[in-house]
């Protein structure tokens, strides 16, 4: 594997989940694939997960890491083309990313939607520019559109959790009192569509994926009616697609409750976290026994790995 943006660079899917269990099961079994290798870790945003399971993949596979924060007390780097850079930005991409490629023999890249320019996010204009110029493979820890890490680990957590080989699941749209991108849902819908589980997207109007995401996939807008049977209740908040980047709604009513997961299959609970509590879920339901959000981020060290074993083995 080359580069890890989508779950289009995997193999195949179902490869990718046999991958996994074999890392699960045997994690410092493959060392000598990363011994004298290095990943650096460029963080454009904050994260707690991402950098912390993605280091100890790489330390697990026999990696070195380095880490960098594109914050304050570095330089500020410019993403776009033919700018006069008199601001404040005091090196290009167009620099700096060879020369981290120069250093590493893997770069790891987060870069959010800025929420600025729709065009520019949806055309990944940073992560486009490491996969380009990086002279070694990449791997998005959440671009502008996709957050493909979690998107694998999700995958592997429901495997792990399904009691039906084709198990109902859920994504909900939730309240939040920011405006938060759409690269988790859109990376959600796009591994859920490479399985055979029934997927369901509830949302309220206006908050409508981006179509390239979710092609043919249901939208149920009764929320109640999205959880009836469900197996697996996904949560999580995005601003709106089509009002690009606003927020038209924190309706309370549609935080994930007991009341409404009392309408499920023994619902399994699933974020990605962070999470607001009694906001996005109600303490009463991530609390629960049917709540998998410490194995499901467990699971991102895990997938992390199989993404580094994949790319290391070419
Ligand atoms: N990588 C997991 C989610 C990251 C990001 N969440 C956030 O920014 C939450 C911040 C807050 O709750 O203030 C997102 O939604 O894409
Ligand atoms: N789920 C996730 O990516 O978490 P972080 O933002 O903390 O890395």
């Amino acid at each position: 594997m080359k580069k890890f943006i989508s779950v289009k660079d995997l193999p195949s899917i179902e490869k990718a989940i046999e991958t996994a269990f074999e890392i699960k099961k045997n994690p410092y079994g493959f060392q000598h694939l990363g011994k004298n290798k290095t990943m650096v870790l460029v963080f454009f945003n904050s994260s707690l997960r991402t950098r912390l399971s993605t280091q100890k993949a790489a330390m697990n596979m026999g990696m070195n890491t380095m880490v960098l924060n594109v914050t304050e007390d570095s330089w500020q780097l410019e993403s776009e083309m033919g700018v006069v850079m008199d601001g404040k930005n005091a090196e290009h991409l167009r620099e700096a990313i060879p020369v981290i490629g120069r250093y590493c023999d893997v770069i790891g890249v987060r870069a959010f939607a800025k929420f600025e320019d729709k065009e520019a996010d949806y055309s990944e204009r940073i992560l486009t520019q490491f996969v380009d110029y990086a002279g070694v493979p990449v791997v998005s820890m959440e671009g502008a559109t996709r957050h493909p890490l979690q998107s694998y680990a999700d995958l592997v957590t429901i495997e792990e959790y399904k009691k039906v080989d084709r198990p109902k699941v859920v994504l909900t749209w939730a309240p939040h009192p920011r405006a938060l991108p759409q690269a988790v849902a859109n990376s959600f819908v796009e591994w859920m569509r490479e399985t055979d589980y029934e997927l369901v997207v509830t949302h309220p109007e206006g908050y409508e994926l981006a179509p390239e995401f979710m092609g043919d996939v249901k939208v149920e807008y009764d929320q109640k009616k999205a959880f009836e049977g469900a197996d697996f209740v996904y949560a999580k908040n995005w601003a709106s697609y089509t009002h690009y980047g606003q927020i038209l709604s924190k309706d309370f009513g549609w935080t994930v409750d007991e009341a409404k997961m009392a309408l499920t299959n023994e619902a399994k609970f699933m974020h990605c976290l962070p999470v607001r509590r009694n906001v996005v879920v109600t303490d009463g339901v991530i609390d629960s026994p049917n709540s998998i959000v410490v194995e499901e981020a467990y699971n991102r060290q895990v997938t992390a790995q199989a993404v580094l074993k994949m790319i290391l083995e070419g």
